[in-house]
């Protein structure tokens, strides 16, 4: 996508060669600020403290992270402890320890003095992957909005509603669940956006808004509960998100709230889609209550950040100082609720055989009912 004109991708190499630059998301939307990643810890730290967030890219920074480790060190431990040190960074995106597994599987066997550059060239395919992935669910998404846009009033918009950021800023490029609506928007489609500001952290507020904002896509932030009442009232045709980790079977964990966005489409007959990268389905689980959830801290709910009408970027108390919170990051919807998965091969029924019948090299390892 594109910034200011300027095509820019949320990661990529910095121009030295000698780093990683990321954008900054906490800044956003604030200010645009580039962050440069030297070392192992830079990159630990950035996934932790969501300086990039979103599955796809979270997995595309860990890739990089192992490059930077190697970098310094290419010896077996210095790779195992690379390994360990991303994968506790972050416990619900499959993407993170999908893309690990890669790494230490194109490393592992290779002398030392051979992983640098090794790392190096994986890290920027799995980013390529993951852009061609993109784009391929947004042709698919693509279709579906073509089909509601058949049934609506020459220049009436297709409503979408969407949860949390699964654009490009959470992938390497063209987002998952924005895809689609990009395509649409650049085949001169009318669209329109429904954006959950998503509380606590609010990437729709922040991020979604401002990527459709930068792309010219016409959308209103709205609170996180306003969902059902547009929903009762006509004004959604359809839900795209995003997810963190699907299972094998189709259960769709994604940013916390999403599971009640699910529930409303469903009591009121609008599609329900998820936006599913391959990388992100583990195969290994069944039932998506068995997906770990994190827990971040409570400094997120009892406080929102926002720009001052001084221009300062402040945080301010929302809540008691006596009064405790609890703040889950993610919940899961079930598949009984999605009425499809986009993925990169085709739409796929949220079950087992769905999943399977686009991915049948995963049928051994995918698990059971
Ligand atoms: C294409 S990103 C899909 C999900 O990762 C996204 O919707 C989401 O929940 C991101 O959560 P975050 O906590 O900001 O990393």
């Amino acid at each position: 996508m594109k910034v200011k004109g300027t095509p820019m991708r949320p990661i990529q190499p910095s121009a030295d060669g000698q780093a990683v630059s990321i954008i900054d998301q906490t800044k956003l939307p604030h200010e645009f600020v580039l962050a440069r990643l030297e070392t192992l810890a830079d990159a630990a730290n950035a996934i932790r403290a969501m300086l990039v967030r979103g599955a796809p890219l979270i997995g595309a920074t860990a890739a990089y992270g192992v490059w930077l480790a190697m970098r310094a060190d290419a010896s077996d431990e210095a790779l195992e402890n690379a390994i360990d040190t991303l994968a506790a960074t972050r416990p619900t995106a499959i993407n993170l320890r999908w893309a690990l597994e890669d790494m230490r599987g194109t490393l592992a066997p290779l002398p030392p003095a051979d992983r640098p550059a090794a790392a190096f060239a994986r890290a920027g395919a799995i980013a390529d992957e993951d852009v061609a992935i993109n784009h391929a669910i947004g042709r698919h998404g693509l279709e579906i909005i073509r089909r509601l846009v058949a049934g609506k009033r020459p220049g009436e918009p297709v409503n979408i509603l969407t949860h949390c950021n699964a654009g490009w800023l959470a992938t390497v490029d063209w987002g998952t669940a924005t895809s689609p609506i990009y395509q649409a928007h650049d085949a001169g489609i009318p669209v329109h956006v429904w954006v959950d500001e998503t509380r606590p952290r609010n990437q729709g507020a922040g991020l979604t808004a401002w990527e459709l904002a930068n792309h010219g896509v016409p959308h209103k932030v709205i609170v996180d509960n306003a969902g059902g009442h547009l929903m009762q009232h006509g004004l959604v045709d359809m839900v795209i998100v995003g997810t963190d980790r699907t299972t094998a079977t189709g259960d769709v964990c994604n940013k916390i709230g999403t599971y009640l966005k699910a529930l409303a489409a469903r009591d009121n007959g609008v599609p329900f889609y998820v936006a599913l990268p391959s990388p992100t389905i583990d195969w290994s689980l069944s039932d998506g209550r068995a997906i770990p959830i994190e827990e971040r801290d409570a400094a997120e709910v009892t406080h929102v950040w926002g720009r001052t009408v001084d221009g300062e970027v402040l945080p301010v108390r929302v809540t008691p100082e006596e009064s405790s919170v609890a703040n889950y990051g993610f919940d899961v919807t079930p598949a009984r609720l999605v009425t499809g998965l986009i993925t990169e091969r085709g739409i796929a029924e949220a079950s087992r055989e769905g999943l399977l019948a686009l991915f049948p090299e995963y049928r051994a390892r995918a698990a059971g009912e």
